[in-house]
């Protein structure tokens, strides 16, 4: 339950069942003369993930650092149920939390004692035996944070954030140093945090987490979203793909063209293949109807389609796309 001294603030950070819980809207972020962060606009409701993801510099960590009120924005406006975030003022403090990359840990207290300070630290703390539940920690309580792995330490970082039982949660890059089930048993959780209306935001360099998590998403470069949309819009308009091995007596001038397709030929493993990109039609047959003219051109070519492949494009084909400054602005 939050309480804060001033009515109207109370009445400015009121919940909104319906309405986001974290707006940005053309948010510009300078360095000096360095412009890190160049009108981005995104909006994150209760119960939904959103990850931001991008290259290496795209300006994810100062976005996160503004909306957790570290950072007065240059221009733009920023707003955590209704208020502005900048200097953490109560009412928005109190609802929202984060795990930041670079993790704070005392080496030197153990995984319980580490879980009470920020027990004893909150308003209204989650019991720490449950927090040690959720993050899957019971049995490391007695042990020295410095004797967990990475990992671990990561897991306890996400536990941390969990004790204020946050309405808001941004996640910076969570996952890192967890193998595979470590990572499998994070999404759990957080799946779970969303299931109980917690907005989040999400910034990874695991697209699988994306995948996995995401229920929008926006792909950030040179501080500008330049893909932004729920994950299947997002792929649907990036096409599918039907890659074949290059039949030896065909050249690659020789392919058919499709409506509504680009073809290219690649060296893969020592041997060229054709791959269409299939981007027009209805997403749920575009890629039959073209292995169906692609067959039927083989066939009067008294040729095979070998190693014939279908697939979806996945987030790496659009994220590639998007690093090597290939991506227009998309927003599906
Ligand atoms: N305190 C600072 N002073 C000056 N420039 C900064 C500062 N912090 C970040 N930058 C620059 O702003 C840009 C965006 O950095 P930011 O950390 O937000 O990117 P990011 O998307 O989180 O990157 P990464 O994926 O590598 O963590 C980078 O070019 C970075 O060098």
């Amino acid at each position: 339950m939050t309480t804060t001294a001033n009515p109207a603030q109370a009445h400015d950070t009121a919940p909104d069942a319906t309405g986001p819980a974290v707006v940005v809207r053309d948010l510009r972020q300078r360095y000096g003369t360095f412009e890190a962060v160049r009108g981005v606009s995104f909006e994150i409701h209760p119960g939904e993930l959103f990850a931001l993801l991008g290259t290496n510099g795209a300006g994810k960590t100062t976005t996160i650092e503004t909306l957790e009120g570290f950072r007065k924005p240059s221009s733009g406006t920023v707003r955590v149920f209704g208020a502005d975030p900048y200097g953490q003022p109560v009412g928005v403090r109190e609802r929202t939390n984060a795990v930041l990359q670079g993790s704070g840990l005392l080496e030197d207290l153990t995984v319980g004692e580490t879980v009470s300070l920020a027990h004893d630290l909150a308003a209204a703390p989650r019991d720490a035996e449950e927090v040690l539940g959720l993050v899957n920690l019971l049995d490391k309580r007695r042990v020295a944070v410095r004797q967990l792995s990475g990992g671990q330490k990561r897991r306890l970082d996400l536990g941390l954030a969990l004790v204020t039982s946050p309405e808001v949660l941004y996640l910076d890059e969570p996952t890192t140093g967890m193998d595979p089930e470590a990572r499998q048993e994070t999404w759990r959780i957080i799946g779970d945090l969303k299931r109980d209306g917690v907005a989040i935001l999400l910034t990874t360099h695991y697209l699988e987490e994306a995948e996995r998590l995401a229920d929008r998403l926006a792909i950030m470069h040179r501080g500008e979203v330049r893909v932004e949309g729920t994950l299947a819009g997002v792929l649907a308009g990036w096409g599918d793909r039907v890659s074949f091995l290059l039949p030896e007596d065909v050249r690659t001038g020789d392919l058919p063209s499709l409506p509504g397709a680009e073809v290219a030929v690649e060296t893969r493993d020592h041997s060229l293949w054709a791959t269409y990109t299939v981007l027009d039609g209805d997403v749920s047959d575009r890629a039959h109807h073209a292995v169906a003219a692609l067959i039927g051109w083989a066939a009067g070519n008294g040729t095979t389609l070998k190693n014939l492949q279908v697939r979806g494009a996945s987030l790496e084909d659009v994220f590639l796309r998007v690093a090597d400054g290939a991506a227009d602005l998309v927003r599906d």
